[in-house]
């Protein structure tokens, strides 16, 4: 809705509907309405929009994107009609203006913004491009590099910004509303046409066409597979080859391929999974709405390896005073340069920003190696060695050491959170902390609950997510949680697909293709080929604790594949030994080719096991890896473990590089459709009756059967009785 009040000579428009004034229809409806009634009262000599509770408005209704009665095709023209008023007409920025919210500001003829404002197009993030002739508009106003900049990335700019690019006439520390209406005032009888964008030609560069060529292989590179920055773009370049009408006509077209393109839904799915996660509960009837947080004032860190550098990179980042601990000196004079490094990065990325970081002062940041420095923390992350019996050892340590209500987290990647919180007096303030390589950089937090971890610890931990500016997604234990058992199918097949006659380039290709940042084969040489090693020698899969006369290529009647021990074995640990599934420049180095001596081995391993090399098509790998991983993920839902699909999905796209443009892989799993998920699994399980990640789990076998419903009613199906927790 929108509100309209008339003072002397001004009226108001106020954009009213909360949380953040998305333009429904209502909302333009009644827009539309206050402008007409503007227009017909000679009283009236100018009109100001603004939007309730400090915020502009962030854009056209994301929800209504799905329904029919859909309200973006209303908004462009009621830009125009903005535009087109005889009498003056200022937006007043407060809070946010994105996507048509900024595209309303943009057909106004004045914009005034508050300090704190923040303006984008972010319409590509969802798949789309502003669809109200922002893309038309905003490239005369600021100009074409400035324009595509924005309409590209998606990103927000903070006042300042837009008043040098020239978006905003002028800014104010205090009240915006007054502003806008002194200025509307003082503008009054002023002309109009040189204040309507539609009428001002784009600013020419020197070299237009050279620019653009150039912008575009830009834009495709980062683009990664996903359409919108792409037409987004070609919408921009209209706005430099066409009269405005024409622009718009394309922008229109355009838009409409989008937004029947499939990734527009996963981007938008997306978008509010995010959100969802952020109203966790669990099986024993703990929430978001019950459980409240406790304050973490000072924290601390345990072991400063790969993780813990990270982590602490995180922390101070967010304003947290903060202990660094490691077992002796040497590791800790090695840990604090590191930390040092990484957070003179940081600060020079920050430089010039309102924040710094403040690092050197001890008493926010205090290298030790005594835990006797811990007693006055309220929250510890352990990151050491991924050892069970060293991290028991240091949970007793904490629990004696630690204040009471200290909460107790581990940043263990799979081992059994019930089993580290035995070692201590308070398992109710144990809890999982998964950080994501590299912690500073990986937007994912998992937090897993434990048997005995409270509400209050859980959402403390979801707390220090939205402090660190970490997506925190609430899972049950089991072993690798989440995201890591959800990999470890989709890493044994890729494996296994070597075995029958693939190579690590082909396995790779086809995944990126699909859209992720990296593949399975590089990303096990970027983490390093020793940890999965050293978990599997704990496991007794491998190593001097495997029983004499183990067959080579299979563990508790299950197939196994030996390959990764074998390169362990022969020194191939990945990019830090310079030789894994690839060979690389040097050790350390980061250029990854295919190495003739592991096609060689490869056919010997062949040869030695009897295994026929067959060719092996791209529908092959991508089904085999995705739908494993796929089929984990309903089990992972029919044990409780996650609370939903979207859970599984936002895990993904934040900490595994799952391409976002297809929604996570359940959502994907989904646009595929289960009946065909399913057969697809039936007919591998079959050819590979061995492999249990190919027996397709019995909760997708039931979403089948009840006639593959939507993903929004997927946990309706779940009887109470097959949750484990
Ligand atoms: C044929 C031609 C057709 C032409 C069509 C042209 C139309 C267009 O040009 C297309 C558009 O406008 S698309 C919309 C573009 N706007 C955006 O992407 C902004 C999305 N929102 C944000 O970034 C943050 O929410 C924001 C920065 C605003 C606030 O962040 P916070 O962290 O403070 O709060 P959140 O938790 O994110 O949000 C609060 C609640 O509001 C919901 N929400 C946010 N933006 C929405 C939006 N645009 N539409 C609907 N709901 C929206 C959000 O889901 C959350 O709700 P709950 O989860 O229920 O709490
Ligand atoms: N490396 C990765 O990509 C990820 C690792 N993790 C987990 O994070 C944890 C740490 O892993 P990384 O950082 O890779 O290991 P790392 O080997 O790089 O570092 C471990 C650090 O802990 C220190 N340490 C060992 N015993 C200690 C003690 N008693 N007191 C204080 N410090 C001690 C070591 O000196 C070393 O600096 C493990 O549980 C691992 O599974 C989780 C996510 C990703």
């Amino acid at each position: 809705m929108a509100q309209y009040a008339r003072g002397s000579t001004v009226a108001v428009i106020r954009l009213c509907n909360p949380p953040v004034n998305a333009l429904s229809r209502a909302v333009l409806q009644a827009l539309e309405d206050g402008l007409k009634k503007a227009d017909a009262d000679p009283s009236v000599k100018a009109v100001m929009i603004c939007g309730e509770n400090g915020k502009f408005s962030a854009g056209a209704d994301i929800r209504g994107f799905s329904s029919p009665e859909r309200s973006g095709g209303a908004l462009g023209p009621i830009v125009s009609l903005i535009e087109s008023s005889e009498k003056p007409v200022v937006a007043a920025i407060e809070g946010v203006a994105l996507g048509g919210g900024l595209e309303v500001a943009l057909g106004c003829h004045y914009r005034i913004a508050h300090m704190k404002a923040r303006m984008g197009l972010p319409e590509v993030t969802i798949g789309l491009l502003p669809g109200a002739e922002g893309t038309q508009r905003l490239p005369r106003l600021i100009g074409v590099p400035a324009a595509l900049e924005m309409i590209t990335t998606g990103k927000h700019i903070p006042a300042t910004e837009a008043l040098k690019l020239g978006l905003v006439d002028e800014i104010v520390e205090e009240n915006t509303i007054e502003a806008a209406i002194r200025l509307a005032n003082k503008v009054i009888g002023q002309p109009l046409g040189p204040r309507r964008l539609s009428l001002k030609p784009v600013p020419k560069l020197p070299n237009m066409e050279a620019f653009l060529d150039k912008a575009l292989v830009k834009v495709k590179k980062q683009a990664w597979g996903c359409l919108a920055p792409e037409l987004c773009f070609q919408a921009v370049r209209a706005a430099t080859e066409r009269p405005f009408a024409e622009g718009v006509r394309r922008e229109r077209e355009l838009f409409q391929v989008l937004l029947s393109s499939g990734q527009a839904q996963a981007l938008q799915y997306a978008f509010f999974a995010e959100r969802a996660v952020r109203r966790w509960a669990t099986p024993s009837g703990a929430s978001w709405s019950s459980a409240a947080p406790q304050p973490v004032r000072k924290a601390a860190v345990i072991g400063l390896g790969t993780m813990g550098r990270g982590i602490v990179t995180c922390l101070v980042k967010a304003n947290i005073p903060l202990v660094a601990l490691e077992q002796d000196l040497e590791n800790l004079n090695k840990g604090r340069k590191a930390v040092m490094v990484l957070l003179e990065r940081e600060a020079m990325k920050m430089e010039g920003g309102a924040q710094t970081l403040d690092f050197h002062n001890p008493a926010r940041l205090q290298f030790t190696v005594d835990f006797d420095q811990l007693r006055d923390v309220d929250l510890v992350i352990e990151a050491v060695f991924e050892n069970m019996a060293l991290k028991k050892e240091i949970f007793h340590k904490l629990s004696k050491i630690c204040k009471p209500g200290a909460l107790l987290c581990t940043n263990t990647s799979a081992l059994n959170i019930d089993e580290i919180a035995s070692a201590t007096n308070h398992p109710q303030q144990v809890i999982g902390t998964h950080f994501f390589s590299p912690a500073h950089v990986m937007r994912l937090l998992e937090i897993i609950y434990g048997r005995h971890t409270s509400p209050t610890a859980i959402a403390t931990a979801m707390q220090l997510a939205k402090a660190l500016k970490k997506v925190g997604v609430v899972v049950g234990n089991c072993f690798g949680f989440v995201g890591n058992r959800m990999m470890f199918p989709y890493i044994q097949q890729a494996v296994f697909l070597l075995e029958e006659g693939s190579r690590p380039e082909a396995v790779d290709q086809v995944l990126e293709d699909f859209g992720f940042k990296i593949g399975p084969f590089r990303m096990s040489d970027l983490a390093g080929l020793d940890v999965g090693w050293r978990s599997r020698k704990d496991q007794g899969l491998t190593g001097p604790s495997l029983p004499a006369g183990t067959p080579a290529r299979q563990r508790h009647g299950q197939r196994y594949s030996p390959l990764p021990d074998l390169l362990c074995e022969q020194g191939r640990f990945g990019q830090k030994t310079g030789r894994g599934w690839y060979q690389y420049e040097k050790a350390g180095g980061r250029t990854a080719t295919p190495d003739p001596w592991l096609l060689n081995f490869l056919s010997q391993y062949r040869d030695t096991h009897g295994i026929k090399t067959r060719f092996i098509d791209q529908e092959e790998i991508l089904e085999r890896c995705l739908f494993s991983l796929i089929n984990e993920g309903f089990a992972i839902l029919a044990e409780g473990i996650a609370s939903g699909p979207e859970h599984l999905d936002v895990i993904y796209i934040n900490g595994y590089g799952w391409p976002k443009h297809r929604g996570g892989p359940m959502f994907y799993a989904s646009t595929v459709g289960l009946p065909r998920v399913l057969a697809k699994l039936q007919k591998y399980s079959e050819a590979h009756p061995d492999v249990p990640g190919l027996r397709p789990s019995a909760f997708l076998k039931k979403l089948v059967a009840v006639g593959n419903p939507p993903l929004k009613e997927w946990m309706s199906y779940l009887s109470q009785q097959s949750s484990k927790l």
